[in-house]
């Protein structure tokens, strides 16, 4: 891939990008620590107008930055908390003891940031060894353990995603038009993207491939995010309503559906952002095959169904006003009206043509085309 997707933007203090060789090669990322175990973050509220980064110091900042949806995104997120650690890491300066109850409140205040991913809590899971293993270090060597394990699993994370890129690329023909659905790109994943890394795959392979990409109300990551990304890696990319899915498909516009996962239960259900279980119907409908692109880590076998995968509802606000680039809202609904936010829906597996990770395809998605994915 070209440096063309690397953006070096200005920072808020009109610094160039700290880091003008992010993790993941050429792909860019949205979370990156920096020396002296700061976090700067791409405030993803305010793309495509205005590339902003917040240089995160403190965890409960971290957690209100994953809340607040600054970073978003399964793999995203869980790499943004496993930085968290770090950084709270750095301000526990104290003997063991301290050290591992410092760790202990920083975990939980991450964990609960957001519901839905299971690239959160299986983040944190991964540092919990780290974190018992270095309680007895120095505060330098203690903290740099961390550091080690947390960019570690985000270079992971990348790999993961070039990997399933590969994969995925065997279900798109030549100058296939892919419809996908939210943001499942770097941006999502601390670099390369899921249902993107598919589309960056099929491009770099010259594929002749186009997206089409739905906006995806309320938060709007087709439109903002996906356009952004894949207009800056020069694929092209055009934009509809959520509600034209339908008539896409019926002028048969569309060869394929790809889009990302936030938490795969064992019989291969699918949580990903709302609206997708919609799409899924109407692809069913038209014959046109949906995939998932996730990497194992979005996989939760402790999940047997999509009725376990817990569904966040964001505030109404985020449905009933649209934020503009000045700062304020536009209200959309009358005063006294209410509004419902539910920000993920399940899409049962009998939609799902494929389940594209980077250790393979489980396919068709189900409990045993995913057993046989298991063992990497
Ligand atoms: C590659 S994970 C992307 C996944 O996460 C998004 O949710 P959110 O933007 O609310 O974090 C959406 O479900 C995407 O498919």
């Amino acid at each position: 891939m070209s440096g063309a997707n690397r953006f070096v933007p200005t920072l808020r203090t009109g610094q160039a990008h700290p880091h003008p060789a992010p993790i993941g090669g050429d792909a860019y990322s949205a979370v990156e620590l920096m020396p002296g175990y700061r976090l700067v973050i791409l405030d993803q509220r305010k793309l495509p107008l205005q590339e902003r980064y917040e240089f995160v110091s403190r965890v409960d900042e971290v957690a209100d930055a994953i809340r607040n949806m600054l970073v978003r995104g399964a793999p995203a997120i869980g790499i943004t908390a496993a930085y968290g650690l770090v950084v709270a890491a750095y301000a526990a300066r104290g003997d063991a003891p301290s050290f591992l109850e410092a760790m202990s409140a920083a975990d939980a205040l991450l964990r609960a940031s957001r519901p839905t991913a299971v690239n959160l809590a299986w983040a944190l899971d991964q540092m919990k060894p780290v974190v018992a293993n270095a309680a007895n270090l120095p505060f330098v060597q203690r903290t740099e353990a961390l550091a080690q394990a947390a960019s570690g699993l985000h270079r992971a994370e990348v790999a993961a995603c070039r990997m399933l890129g590969a994969h995925g690329l065997t279900l798109v023909p030549d100058g296939a038009t892919i419809l996908t659905h939210c943001n499942a790109g770097a941006l999502a994943t601390g670099g390369y993207g899921t249902a993107l890394g598919i589309v960056r795959a099929a491009h770099e392979a010259r594929k002749n491939i186009r997206v089409i990409a739905c906006e995806t109300r309320p938060y709007l990551q087709g439109a903002r995010l996906t356009a952004w990304e894949l207009h800056k890696d020069r694929i092209p990319v055009e934009v509809i309503s959520d509600s034209m899915v339908a008539h896409f498909m019926a002028k048969k516009a569309i060869d394929l559906v790809v889009v990302g996962a936030d938490r795969i239960a064992r019989n291969g259900d699918v949580a990903n952002k709302i609206g997708t279980y919609g799409i899924a119907c109407i692809a069913a409908a038209h014959g046109v095959p949906l995939y998932v692109a996730a990497p194992w880590s979005t996989v939760d076998l402790k999940c047997s169904s999509g009725e376990d995968i817990p569904i966040e509802e964001r505030p109404e606000r985020e449905l009933s006003h649209l934020p503009l680039a000045d700062g304020n809202q536009l209200q959309l609904v009358p005063d006294g009206v209410g509004a419902r936010n539910p920000s993920f829906d399940v899409t049962p597996a009998r939609l799902v043509a494929a389940i594209v990770t980077e250790r393979g395809l489980a396919r068709p998605a189900g409990e045993a085309s995913l057993a046989n994915l298991r063992n990497g």
